[in-house]
């Protein structure tokens, strides 16, 4: 099987590393072209992924239309945002019949679409019931030091989520099917709003009571938000849901919980920004994620305060204020 992997940031140059190990042929697509030349020579990705030595047979471009030319199998992993621009400029060059996979995590501040939304609108029907999601609990850096990881993989065919499963599954990475695509992509999606939540929790000094409070709340908002948009319950009580939320609320490896400590310390969002060159999804899933909630009438208040730390510049303990003054209620309404 011949698979290009879209996307050579920490992810997507993990899964390629995997994938090549596996005796697939894989070739890796960077948006950096320099990147690319520093990959084939010293076969390391210095910008995303440092100190981990990438496998023999992995080939490397930046051309995107040779990447995705003759593939079996595309697995998309760029930030989320961008997804739409690079499926636009790939779409002539996909052959008939290709596999398709998704391993972003985010929704479009424009559109307010998920991932398989944007896919449905700009690749050709005859792909549509080609395309599977790939999400749950896994940081780049443990997967590519090959510690036990268990993933999802959604489609609407289930025969396409076990044909992904088989090709993505080793000894160390486990993925389970599914076929709640919505589910599985936004608990990918939303997590990443409430793991800097519970950063801005652990900036201001906070302890396990409060990041417990914003996790289980913050699972119940994702669920309400999930079923409005019709999504299943179940779905986020899984890897993909509860699974990645842990991960991320509690892993020192996140990157959206390490941009929400800081602003809870007190620094300012574009300063934290200006010294990153990683994505932390959350900040642009936290704007649309709470317009999709104004469109959809779901009350998401940890999303809504979050929104108000990054767009509205609120202080952030006014923001814990105003989530504990708000009415008291039964924790199932
Ligand atoms: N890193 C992880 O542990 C992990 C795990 C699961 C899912 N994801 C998801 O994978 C996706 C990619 O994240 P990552 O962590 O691999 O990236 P990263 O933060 O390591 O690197 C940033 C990536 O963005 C790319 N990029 C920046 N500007 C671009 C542009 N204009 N056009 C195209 N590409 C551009 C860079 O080339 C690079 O690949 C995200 O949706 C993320 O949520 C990441
Ligand atoms: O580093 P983060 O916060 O982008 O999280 C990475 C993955 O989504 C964890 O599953």
């Amino acid at each position: 099987m011949k698979i290009a992997v879209i996307g050579a940031g920490s992810w997507g140059t993990t899964l390629a590393d995997m994938l090549a190990r596996k005796g697939f042929a894989v070739t890796l697509w960077a948006y950096e072209a320099d990147l690319v030349e520093r990959m084939r020579r010293a076969r390391e990705n210095d910008l995303y992924l440092p100190g981990v030595s990438l496998a023999a047979g992995l080939d490397f471009t930046a051309e995107l239309a040779t990447a995705v030319a003759g593939k079996d199998l595309l697995l998309l992993v760029p930030p989320s945002q961008v997804l739409r621009v690079l499926m636009q400029q790939a779409v002539p060059h996909i052959a008939a019949g290709t596999l398709v996979v998704s391993a972003s995590k985010g929704i479009e501040t424009e559109t307010l679409q998920t991932m398989s939304e944007v896919l449905e609108e700009t690749l050709p029907t005859s792909l549509h019931s080609r395309l599977a999601y790939l999400s749950g609990p896994s940081f780049a850096k443990e997967v590519a030091a090959g510690m036990p990881t268990a993933v999802v993989v959604a489609s609407r065919e289930l025969e396409i989520a076990r044909l992904v499963q088989d090709v993505v599954s080793t000894e160390t990475f486990r993925a389970y099917t599914h076929t709640d695509v919505l589910g599985v992509e936004l608990g990918g999606a939303l997590k990443n709003v409430i793991a800097l939540a519970a950063g801005v929790s652990d900036g201001l000094g906070f302890g396990h009571n409060s990041r417990a409070a914003l996790i289980t709340r913050g699972l119940a908002e994702m669920t309400r938000l999930g079923q409005a948009k019709g999504a299943q319950a179940a779905t986020f009580a899984g890897l993909a849901g509860m699974g990645d939320l842990v991960l991320t609320c509690t892993g020192d490896l996140s990157r959206n919980r390490s941009v929400g400590i800081e602003l809870g310390r007190g620094r300012k969002l574009k300063d934290i920004l200006a010294g990153m060159k990683t994505v932390a999804e959350g900040v642009k899933t936290s704007l649309s994620t709470f317009r999709l909630a104004q469109k959809l009438g779901v009350e998401v208040p940890i999303t809504e305060q979050m929104y108000r730390i990054l767009y509205e510049d609120k202080d952030p303990r006014q923001a814990v204020v105003d989530l504990m003054a708000r009415d008291l209620r039964h924790e199932n309404d």
